[in-house]
């Protein structure tokens, strides 16, 4: 039962009960309220334990799967792991201690198998996600929280497929140069005694690139230029958390709906209302995501309703912006700590472009070729990009996946950050930023690079349809960005602070922001 319901329930129950103490047994008011609160703490410590013991208990479907005591008495720990922002962390270490499959929450396991990634995410029977997707009581619904695969494949098909095709991302690139060029430009005029903040620089270019993407040619916003003003860009990254955090327990986020907590989400629907009427009215010159979502161009697919328009909209900016933006950003640390990577992509960069200065228009064909260019890109997507935890609802029947008997109705996720850093996928030095592993021959004999344990974009039919997008925007801001300057930490930065202060809630925010010092 939905938890509000529930709730609300008890509540009827209680003032009926305390109608009656008054009228039929013609108690004081006081000894109506004992009687109604020794009544309710009766009932719900009776429901708490009879849960927690059922839990613990043999007879429980996951009774056989090891796990901390608290994970499996209440999900409201997987909440509180969730809301550290190191659940990354948290989960691989659980992992350690506990082996490949691990209770985490009451019904729920997380599986550290590469053999999992395969029947879970990737297959024609991938399967459905879990409740966690489930956006509060918000109405309407977008693709990415769309649980089954039937109505999830038929929006996936004919909304959004078309808005990404490798056509459209060419069509795209001269947009993404263009807004660009304000980057490397606000990266100048930001910049104080040679120091900026190149983390909310990277923020604010993804939200005009991807607001553009979204909105078409007349997309209103500059955030490089302006900044945020609005703290429109803050607000998605805390919708985004509140959805990460409750979606862990469903039945509190139903609860938490009516609060104040939730406004985030409320707020984002609203600014998605004013940003279709704003797109409707003054239309795109070129196509754009919403020329599809808006069916357009003719399509066989009935018109999408306003509310889940807005839930779309919301979910273009929210999936394109915070990932890339942060992945870019780790992509710049990393080439701070190791001056020899930095100084060889540099030369491979200024070889393949000498009289460029960075403000020219690059497509990918152009970009795709720098073998190192590539590597880092791939190895900064590896250990830099946000995680999610990609929780999955074992389908009927259950499931035997990589040895172990899964039964129906458990929530299950591959741990991403488990199996980018595993020795078994990444050898040697799993947790080192060495873009070499990717280059043929890689780290040397017996050396492992397994792109399949990359879980950086999920697979499979729910996984990112931005992709080669993503690809191509790292690739771009990193030749532009290198022609025209360069980089180091500023002289009072603190490696330690930056990587203690990254919080991953499928985005990723920083405590201790990037300076790094800029010079032409
Ligand atoms: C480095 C950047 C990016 C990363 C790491 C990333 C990662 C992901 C992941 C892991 C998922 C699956 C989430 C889940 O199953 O819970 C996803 C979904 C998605 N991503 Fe990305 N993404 C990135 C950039 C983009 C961009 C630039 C776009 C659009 C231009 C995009 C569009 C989408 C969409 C539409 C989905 C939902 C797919 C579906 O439900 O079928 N992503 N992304």
């Amino acid at each position: 039962m939905r938890g509000d319901i529930w709730l609300a329930l008890e509540i009827i129950g209680a003032i009926g009960l305390f109608i009656t103490e008054r009228h039929t047994h013609g108690s004081s008011i006081l000894s109506a309220l004992s009687c109604v609160a020794r009544t309710i703490s009766c009932h719900v410590a009776a429901l708490i334990t009879s849960a927690v013991l059922y839990r613990l208990s043999p007879l429980h479907p996951l009774a056989k799967f090891p796990g901390p005591l608290i994970n499996r008495i209440t999900s409201l720990k997987l909440v509180q792991i969730v809301a550290s922002g190191k659940r990354y962390e948290i989960i691989n270490d659980l992992h350690k201690r506990y082996g490949v499959a691990v209770r985490t929450g009451p019904n729920t396991i997380s599986l550290n198998s590469h053999d999992a990634i395969l029947p879970i995410y990737a297959s024609a029977s991938a399967w459905d996600k879990s409740d966690a997707y489930q956006l509060g009581l918000i109405p309407g619904t977008g693709l990415f929280f769309i649980r089954d695969r039937k109505s999830h494949d038929y929006r996936r098909r004919h909304y959004w497929a078309p808005s990404l095709t490798n056509d459209a991302i060419v069509s795209y690139t001269p947009m993404i140069n263009r807004r660009t060029n304000n980057l490397l430009e606000a990266l100048a005029n930001r910049r104080e005694d040679g120091i900026v903040d190149v983390s909310l620089a990277l923020n604010h270019w993804t939200h005009d690139v991807t607001g553009e993407l979204v909105f078409g040619d007349s997309y209103w916003e500059n955030f490089c230029k302006n900044g945020d003003h609005k703290g429109m860009v803050d607000s998605a990254i805390t919708e985004t958390i509140v959805f990460e955090i409750l979606g862990e327990a469903p039945s509190l986020f139903n609860v938490l709906w009516w609060f104040p907590t939730t406004k985030a989400l409320r707020t984002m629907d609203d600014c998605a209302e004013v940003a279709l009427k704003q797109r409707r009215h003054i239309g795109s010159q070129s196509k754009d995501m919403m020329t599809y979502l808006l069916s357009e161009v003719p399509s066989p697919a009935p018109k999408l309703p306003d509310s889940h328009l807005r839930q779309e909209a919301i979910i273009a900016i929210q999936a394109g912006t915070n990932g890339i933006s942060a992945a870019i950003t780790f992509a710049f640390f990393f080439l701070a700590s190791n001056p020899e990577i930095y100084a060889r992509l540099k030369i491979e960069i200024k070889d393949f472009f000498p009289d460029f200065d960075g403000s020219e228009i690059f497509d990918g064909k152009m970009v795709e070729k720098l073998p190192y260019l590539n590597a880092v890109a791939e190895e900064s997507l590896r250990l830099g990009a946000p995680l999610g935890s990609f929780p999955r609802t074992t389908p009927k029947g259950g499931a035997y996946i990589a040895g172990q008997y899964i039964p129906e109705g458990t929530i299950v996720g591959v741990p991403a950050w488990a199996q980018l850093i595993s020795e078994e996928n990444f050898y040697p030095h799993p947790e080192s930023f060495i873009p070499e592993r990717w280059l043929p021959g890689g780290l040397g004999p017996g050396s492992r690079c397994d792109k399949n344990a990359i879980m950086t974009f999920s697979h499979g039919p729910f996984g990112c349809m931005g992709k080669q997008f993503a690809h191509l925007e790292m690739r771009l801001v990193l030749v532009k960005t290198l022609l025209r300057y360069d980089f180091k930490f500023a002289p009072d930065f603190d490696s330690v602070k930056f990587l203690a202060g990254v919080k991953n809630m499928r985005v990723t925010s920083f405590g201790y922001p990037l300076r790094l010092q800029v010079t032409f």
